[in-house]
């Protein structure tokens, strides 16, 4: 029954886990887009998003780390066993990258707070790919373990999952781009 508690936690780990990954590079590009805007804007925005980040990292990202390592624990020491299996090794080793990612954006975070960070949204958009494709491969090792197919199936769904990420960068640069335009057409208007 313990193994099933622990499982249940692992997930509920995970979700929150990703959703504070995801959120917080989201709010990295409305921080580095701040700091495009004219002052008094740039300082009173910069501010809400450093609090912002830092509460979310904190207090929801790095839980939710702990939350699914820890039940992870639980399940191996549940089930030593699994620890043979071919499958959790090649997990493990996705797993390290999400780890280095997540710590690596709490470095992110320290460095925008003090101005050392020079990338532009656009960079922290494409960053925010990252995390959806390892989610994905450590999702379908976990459930199909030594099963995984690489047949076309899988690479149709890779390739799908890719595709999507693309295609919404591509549009986020369409809408980007536009917004320009009429901003610039507005400011010859009121010139
Ligand atoms: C320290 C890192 C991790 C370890 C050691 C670990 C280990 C495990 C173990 C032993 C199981 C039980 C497998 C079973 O009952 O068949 C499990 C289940 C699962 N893990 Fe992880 N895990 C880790 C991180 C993650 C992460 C980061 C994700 C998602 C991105 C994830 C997704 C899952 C899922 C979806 C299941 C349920 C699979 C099922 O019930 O068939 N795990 N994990």
């Amino acid at each position: 029954m313990a193994y099933y508690w622990f499982k249940a936690f692992h997930i509920i780990g995970i979700v929150v886990w990703f959703a504070g990954l995801f959120y917080l590079v989201r709010l990295f590009v409305y921080h580095a887009e701040a700091q495009e805007k004219p002052e008094p804007a740039q300082s009173i925005l910069k501010k809400q998003y450093e609090l912002m980040e830092k509460r979310l990292y904190n207090i929801i990202t790095t839980p939710g780390m702990v939350v699914t390592v820890a039940m992870a624990i639980g399940l191996i020491s549940t089930e030593p066993e699994i620890l043979k299996s071919g499958w959790l090794h090649i997990k493990l080793l996705f797993v390290a990258l999400l780890l280095i990612y997540h710590f690596w954006c709490g470095r992110i975070m320290k460095q925008l707070e003090k101005g050392e960070n020079n990338w532009n949204g656009q960079k922290f958009r494409a960053l925010n790919e990252a995390p959806t494709l390892l989610l994905v491969v450590i999702v379908l090792l976990a459930i199909f373990k030594n099963n995984l197919p690489l047949d076309i199936t899988t690479w149709l769904i890779v390739g799908l999952v890719v595709f999507m990420a693309a295609s919404i960068q591509y549009y986020a640069k369409i809408r980007r781009q536009n917004e320009e335009k009429l901003n610039q057409s507005e400011n010859l208007v009121n010139s």
